[in-house]
């Protein structure tokens, strides 16, 4: 059997009863506006990142409780050009480059109405099954959650507002100050974007850790131009989180204020607890096992305060602002892959492989 079967434009993983992605050809209605209900645009999708948790899907066909039952397309890391608008929708048009907030929240709910729509229960999250996600050519998505790109912005800069909206969140809720000393936790997409977002919020000094020495090595490359220290740590195997802690501390040379957590995994999360100063916060943005272990006592007697995120809100204007003015220009550095619509089925190949390299792989769809 071939790796992938290509069937009506859509492609398909059988190993995963998965469709990576639909490059069904072009539908001339698509334009039509008469089809179109109040506030709805639709998008011709142009970049889309893979994200990790697409990956998590392709492999294991659920994350915790979302789990994809049926055919399913992934992908909500996306930018595109606008091709039709509801007359309703005054703030679009035609030929308008956008980013996607992939999600649609119920606008009725406690959250919706105090602005934290990520807290919504009945949302529509483009990519979480069974809602649709972004690897196809077309969208209709309602326009409040197509964010306008500025003339000096691709639609690539736009597909990397998705993954610099979970940094931004990060860094808000984790209250980290001008001059406070932290730890990342993973180099990651997500841990080399948090980085970006603390170098800019003016965090000094920061370690990054990761087990990975190519990815540290991506890191200091990333911000080689930047003034403030940045160290790296190799987290080695077969330490506890005390001693971990005391190596990362060692190598900081100090507890640190705030340790950001982008990798999800227990023992990480474990050690950063230990590492944090007296008063100091644990900021998780990882995702990880349904049930973890963490050192109660560590937490009470310290008074570190241990937060969470889920997705973002409200991020996307200052993620475009960012991006814009060139205070977050580096985060462009991030894509290292670039493949067509067709070639799904190798981007995602290319974004599981370890060895490939690949920080950000991103699929163009040129048509
Ligand atoms: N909270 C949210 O809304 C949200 C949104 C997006 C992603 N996430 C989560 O953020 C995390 C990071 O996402 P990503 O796309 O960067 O994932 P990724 O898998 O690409 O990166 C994780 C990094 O952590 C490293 N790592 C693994 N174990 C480690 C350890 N013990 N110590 C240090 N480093 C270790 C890996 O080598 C990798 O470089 C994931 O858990 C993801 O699910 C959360
Ligand atoms: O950035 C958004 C995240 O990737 C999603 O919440 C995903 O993990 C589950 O749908």
């Amino acid at each position: 059997m071939p790796a992938f079967k290509k069937n009506i434009g859509v492609y398909t993983d059988p190993d995963h009863n998965l469709y990576i992605a639909d490059a069904t050809p072009h539908h001339e209605d698509i334009k039509d506006p008469s089809n179109l209900k109040h506030g709805e645009v639709v998008v011709q999708i142009r970049s889309t990142g893979i994200c990790g948790s697409d990956v998590h899907f392709w492999h294991a066909g659920c994350i915790g409780p979302m789990v994809i039952t049926d055919k399913h397309i992934l992908g909500h890391e996306s930018a595109g050009e606008i091709l039709s608008v509801h007359p309703s929708v005054t703030h679009l048009k035609p030929g308008d480059k956008v980013a996607v907030e992939p999600n649609i929240p119920c606008h009725a709910c406690q959250p919706c109405l105090t602005g934290r729509y990520n807290g919504c229960e009945s949302v529509l999250f483009l990519s979480t099954p069974p809602v649709p996600g972004l690897l196809r050519r077309y969208v209709t998505h309602l326009a409040l959650w197509c964010h306008k790109l500025p003339e000096n912005m691709s639609f690539e800069d736009g597909a990397l507002l998705e993954p610099l909206s979970v940094a931004l969140a990060a860094i808000e809720r984790s209250g980290l100050k001008l001059g406070d000393s932290a730890v990342i936790c993973g180099a990651g997409p997500i841990g080399l974007i948090t980085l970006l977002c603390a170098k800019a919020a003016g965090a000094e000094p920061i370690l990054i850790t990761d087990i990975d020495q190519g990815r540290l090595d991506f890191a200091k490359s990333l911000v080689a131009d930047k003034p403030g220290t940045l160290k790296t740590f190799l987290v080695p195997q077969r330490k506890s989180p005390e001693e971990l802690a005391t190596l990362m501390n060692a190598e900081l040379g100090q507890e640190p204020d705030v340790a950001l957590e982008c990798t999800g995994v227990e023992s990480s999360i474990s050690a950063s607890i230990f590492a944090v100063r007296f008063g100091g916060t644990v900021f998780v943005s990882g995702v990880g096992k349904n049930k973890m272990q963490f050192p109660f006592m560590r937490l009470s007697t310290r008074e570190v305060d241990l937060k969470f995120q889920y997705r973002y809100c409200n991020t996307w204007p200052r993620a475009i602002r960012l991006v814009s003015s060139g205070v977050l220009a580096d985060i462009r550095k991030l894509v290292t892959h670039r493949l067509g619509l067709e070639e799904a089925m190798m981007a995602f190949k290319i974004a599981s492989d370890p060895k490939s390299g690949a920080i950000k792989v991103q699929i163009i769809n040129k048509d």
